[in-house]
């Protein structure tokens, strides 16, 4: 199977920031409750990550029994959200904004099955005005049918920059139903 994606002509390739933490440093989780990262978010996927070379980062996902989809098999669309989580923590270590799921696809390589730990390498590969263009690939690096030689899955998406108010209409919500207003400046 083959993807669809082409990046454009005019793709700028980004400069580090300058206090880039560098290879190895744990990025935190940008929001407790992102089902992606999130430590306050019980049924979330507690996804790792920490800083790769040049624009990549590099995420971890234990595959837990709760996200099984076809039996003894990762769910197909909780491996996507895995990608859109990194993809999007690529977007933020390089750039330092947030930024929003745009559009996505993945290319579904190898089963995946539970109990083996999947580490998703994401990457910037350039910008167009807010459009930031991300790849990223996964392989199995322990448990069952782990060889890391092997990438699983991988995944292309469009990713574009917003400011902070994009995060406020939806502020009242953070419980599931309208509420008290929750300071989302963080995320
Ligand atoms: C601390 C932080 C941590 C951040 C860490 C992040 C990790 C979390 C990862 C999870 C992220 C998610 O799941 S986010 C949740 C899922 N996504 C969403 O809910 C997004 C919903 N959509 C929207 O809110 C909106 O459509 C936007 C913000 C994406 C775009 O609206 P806009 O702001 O009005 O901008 P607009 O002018 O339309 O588009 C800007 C440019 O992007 C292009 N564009 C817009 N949408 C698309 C699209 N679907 N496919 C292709 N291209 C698109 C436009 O053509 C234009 O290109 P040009 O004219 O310049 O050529």
């Amino acid at each position: 199977m083959s993807s669809t994606w082409t990046l454009p002509d005019d793709l700028v390739v980004p400069e580090l920031p300058a206090d880039h933490p560098g290879p190895g440093a744990p990025i935190p989780q940008h929001w407790g409750r992102c089902f992606g990262c999130g430590d306050d978010q019980p049924s979330g996927l507690k996804m790792d990550f920490v800083i790769g070379e040049g624009l990549e980062v590099i995420g971890r996902l234990e595959v837990a029994n709760r996200f099984q989809g076809g039996p003894g098999f990762i769910h197909g669309g909780i491996l996507m959200t895995a990608f859109d989580e990194a993809q999007g923590m690529a977007c933020s270590a390089a750039l330092r904004a947030a930024v929003v799921t745009g559009h996505f696809e993945t290319d579904f390589a190898r089963p995946i099955p539970l109990g083996s730990v999947l580490e998703i390498r994401a990457r910037v590969e350039g910008t167009v005005r807010r459009k930031v263009y991300t790849s990223a690939d996964a392989r199995i690096v322990d448990g069952p049918l782990a060889d890391p030689e092997v990438v699983v899955a991988s995944s292309s998406g469009l990713f574009v920059t917003v400011g902070h108010e994009h995060f406020e209409k939806g502020r009242r919500f953070a419980d599931g139903l309208p509420g008290p207003d929750r300071d989302v400046s963080a995320f």
